[in-house]
């Protein structure tokens, strides 16, 4: 059984006479312990889904299933099955941060004891180690981003949702959270589905990743497979002047599966899958036609070129979406 099966669930909103479909019909499967990465534009439809799912929001149709728990018909049980990291943060500021995990665990009806072992197992997972006596109010960003994972999760979540978790985080940070929730994931088994804006991130470290576009999922596969079907690789072929391009365009394309773009120059640019080992065959074959190829680049897919390929559009265009980290410093 998925830990997690969602279908055909719709969100739709009503504002005096205008509505918003903001969701439009999603399916999801999740297999327990899969790291999921849910991506998209501003506006696409993720955080209604993982409203939905963590039962914070009724659903207009559609049915999902959590740990086997409908969020319609046991949106308790659902809950105690689950844990979620939304972007804001609950814990008060005067607090220590273990007095907080503590306090927390309690919340969720755990014996003290039970709470204090917790508490210090989540302190050594999250790294915190460092930070148990102080003020929550006087922690880092990364740090404070660490704390609220582990919030989160004390009462032992089977499935987790993390909502933009390395949001604003610089580089570092970043990489430093991803260790920790990896960490989690091995200690606990978890599922974890989380959304983040940054492609690289997604594309590096989740299993899967899920692209919604205007309320639907666009694909949902691993970013591996997404590049290779969807996107290709660019090999950018540099030659002496644009007739011996234009050959070099002409070989190229008696292969199977190859895109020949227009000519600049004396540059020619190809897109096909498995590029790697197209490259050395188009180069033999250019120089068994006496065509000079003077400089080669491969340049592998990106999540973004995925993301054009389907809908025409670039995610780093909608504001929403950054390839590297150029986010302010946590
Ligand atoms: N309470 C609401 N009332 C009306 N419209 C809403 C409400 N909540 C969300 N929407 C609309 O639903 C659509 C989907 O929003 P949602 O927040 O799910 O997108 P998102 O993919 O999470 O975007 P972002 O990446 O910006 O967080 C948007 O058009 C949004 O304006």
């Amino acid at each position: 059984m998925p830990a997690i099966e969602v279908s055909a669930l719709t969100k739709t909103f009503r504002q005096g006479k205008n509505t918003v479909e903001a969701v439009k019909g999603v399916d999801l499967a999740v297999a327990s312990g899969e790291l999921v990465a849910l991506l998209g534009p501003n506006g696409a439809g993720k955080s209604t889904t993982l409203r939905m799912l963590t039962t914070l929001l009724r659903p207009t149709s559609g049915s999902a299933h959590l740990g086997g728990w409908s969020i319609a018909d046991d949106p308790e049980r659902v809950r105690s099955v689950i844990g979620y990291v939304g972007q804001g943060n609950g814990a008060g500021h005067n607090q220590r941060v273990r007095e907080e995990l503590i306090t927390q665990g309690r919340c969720y009806r755990l014996s003290k004891a039970e709470a204090v072992s917790r508490a210090d197992e989540l302190i050594d997972a999250l790294d915190l180690q460092a930070l148990v006596d102080r003020k929550v109010g006087t922690l880092s960003g990364g740090q404070r981003r660490r704390l609220d994972i582990a919030l989160g999760i004390v009462h032992g979540p089977s499935i987790i949702f993390l909502d933009e978790p390395t949001t604003g985080m610089d580089p570092q940070s970043r990489a430093n959270l991803w260790d920790h929730i990896g960490r989690v994931r091995d200690r606990t088994g978890a599922t974890i589905v989380l959304t983040t804006h940054y492609l690289d991130e997604a594309d590096a470290m989740a299993e899967r990743v899920v692209v919604i576009d205007s309320g639907t999922v666009i694909a949902d596969d691993t970013a591996r497979h997404l590049k290779d079907t969807l996107a290709g690789d660019q090999i950018i072929l540099r030659t002496t002047d644009p007739e011996a391009a234009t050959a070099v365009g002409e070989i190229a394309a008696r292969f199977g599966g190859v895109t020949v773009g227009a000519v600049d120059g004396d540059v020619v640019t190809l897109r096909a899958s498995g590029g790697d080992a197209l490259l050395p065959v188009v180069l033999r074959s250019a120089a068994d036609a006496g065509v000079d190829v003077r400089a080669a680049e491969l340049m592998r897919p990106t999540l973004d070129d995925v993301f054009l390929a389907l809908t025409g559009r670039s995610l780093r265009e909608s504001g929403t979406a950054t390839a590297t980290g150029s986010a302010p410093a946590a």
